[in-house]
């Protein structure tokens, strides 16, 4: 389990301190609430989206109070004594229920569903979407890089362009769920038990004045060796040094190849490939880095480079293309002053904003003999697909169009992380998620995972939900 001895209770928006602060003046902090995170738009144009940021969650929930030091700067910057003796009791009892990590989404699913009180419910909204945005969005761009690589090797270089610490090793594992095979940041490598693995730098060239001293001075301090052969040239100097230090050396270094992090990889790479596979080392792997994304590998792969190691940075860790993931976090359900749930929605001129109240199960709907991904239901909690023997799959927004399907397995994707407060099961190690994002994208269909215009899959709502969306809508409007 990832462990993390950073207290981030006020790592929130003031608004949910001062929300909070009005439902305990006003007596309602006791009562029910459900909220669900989900985003409304596929990032990338992609075909789906790879949930990731749960074990952040976890490890921010298990920290979730309120400190000396929180307080004494809630006192300083205005709250009254009366609320920070209530802060300082506060103790998150809710229950969450999120989608697995590492699962494949789309949107308008709800990934993440609290319920509790209202005050634990509103708390937690900023860093979750904190976390979930942004993890979710690495991963995905991750897998989208994964496509197009293959079963070739993905390195994930990001950290020094990343947006600050937490973003590089939080993007670190969020890569390394999607398919990447290794980090070159340490601490994460540390932080996650994900592998570490990395080159050298043109300093260390330049430090000692040429490839081949370089080189040479590697291999008497490391066993394995990857020789970054760009820094003066790459044809007639950095290839020949590494082949002649492999050669001499080859008692006492692991030659595993070179990089080449500059010029047109396509054409270089396959100058070096020859210059290698000539000198006998048809085993050593050709690295390439320098500004890589999906479309950079794509193109080079169709050019038929000889690139066998992809070190990728700046695009992946900052998604470059695309910065943030729009996830929301809503009230779908509050208690009344009778005690009884109701379902609550978030009206808005813009159809696609308007919410789907109540507390809801995704459902994944799978094909019996192949196990394929025919499209998921959203349902509320009183139904079960799997006692129904069919079900009637529509689209909300053609209401008419609709399929009933009967040969199906019915899988829920919300499932209980905490329960009134505690952890309710041992979250999954980073291998397991990372395994089991692989086989979940395995179980997609092409038409969906490919990267431009994908189709889009289908995600339903019963018809109880539909039902009971419209007629909130119709009361909502009414009473205005
Ligand atoms: N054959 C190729 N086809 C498509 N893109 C390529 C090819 N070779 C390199 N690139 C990409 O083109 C971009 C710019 O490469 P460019 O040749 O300008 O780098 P460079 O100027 O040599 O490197 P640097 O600025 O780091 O010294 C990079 O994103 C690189 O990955
Ligand atoms: O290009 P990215 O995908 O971000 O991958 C990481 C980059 O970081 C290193 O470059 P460095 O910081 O030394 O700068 P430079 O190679 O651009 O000079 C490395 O040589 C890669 O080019
Ligand atoms: O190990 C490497 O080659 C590496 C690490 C970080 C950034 N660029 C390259």
């Amino acid at each position: 389990m990832v462990k993390s001895n950073r207290n981030l209770t006020l790592h929130t928006d003031l608004y949910e301190i001062n929300m909070i602060e009005t439902y305990w003046r006003q007596r309602i902090a006791n009562r029910k609430a459900v909220f669900e995170l989900y985003f409304r738009k596929l990032p990338f144009k992609n075909g789906y989206a790879v949930f990731a940021g749960l074990a952040r969650v976890i490890a921010y929930l298990e920290q979730l109070k309120f400190t000396n030091d929180d307080l004494d700067y809630l006192k300083k910057i205005g709250y009254r004594a009366d609320f920070l003796n209530y802060l300082a009791q506060y103790q998150f009892s809710a229950t969450v229920r999120s989608v697995p990590e590492g699962e494949i989404v789309f949107a308008n699913e709800p990934l993440i569903q609290v319920e509790g009180n209202i005050v634990d419910a509103q708390l937690v909204e900023t860093a979750f979407l904190n976390f979930v945005n942004y993890q979710t969005l690495i991963a995905t761009k991750a897998a989208r890089i994964k496509t197009v690589a293959g079963d070739d090797q993905l390195l994930e270089f990001g950290s020094r362009r990343a947006q600050e610490t937490d973003a590089a090793i939080w993007g670190a594992r969020a890569a390394y769920i999607s398919g990447f095979d290794a980090t070159s940041n340490v601490k994460a490598g540390e932080k996650f038990g994900i592998p570490v693995s990395g080159t050298h730098a043109h300093s260390l060239v330049q430090a000692f004045g040429s490839d081949y001293a370089a080189f040479k001075a590697y291999v008497a301090t490391h066993r394995n060796s990857v020789f970054l052969v760009d820094t003066y040239d790459t044809l007639q100097s950095g290839v020949p040094a590494a082949i002649k230090v492999a050669k001499e050396f080859k008692n006492q270094t692991n030659f595993l190849g070179v990089r080449i992090d500059s010029g047109d990889m396509a054409a270089l790479s396959k100058q070096v490939r020859h210059q290698l596979d000539q000198a006998g080392f048809w085993y050593a792997k050709i690295y390439a880095s320098n500004d890589l994304d999906e479309r950079t590998i794509l193109n080079l792969k169709m050019q038929d480079a000889k690139i066998d190691v992809w070190g990728v940075g700046t695009k992946l860790i900052t998604s470059f293309d695309q910065p943030a993931l729009g996830g929301v976090y809503k009230m779908v359900a509050m208690e009344d002053a009778h005690g009884h749930m109701r379902g609550t929605l978030k009206l808005s001129n813009n159809a696609g904003k308007i919410s789907t109240p109540g507390k809801k199960q995704i459902w994944r709907i799978t094909r019996k003999d192949d196990d394929k991904f025919m499209g998921d239901y959203i349902a509320t909690t009183a139904e079960d697909p799997r006692t129904a023997g069919q079900i009637e799959l529509f689209d909300p927004e053609h209401p008419y169009m609709n399929k009933i399907i009967r040969d199906f397995e019915a899988r829920p994707l919300l499932r209980e992380v905490f329960h009134h407060g505690k952890l309710a099961d041992a979250p999954l190690s980073v291998e397991k998620i990372r395994r089991y994002a692989a086989t979940e994208l395995h179980r997609l269909w092409p038409e969906y995972k490919r990267q431009l215009n994908p189709q889009e899959y289908p995600v339903h709502l019963s018809r109880e939900l539909y039902q009971q969306k419209i007629a909130l809508i119709k009361r909502i409007r009414k009473a205005l």
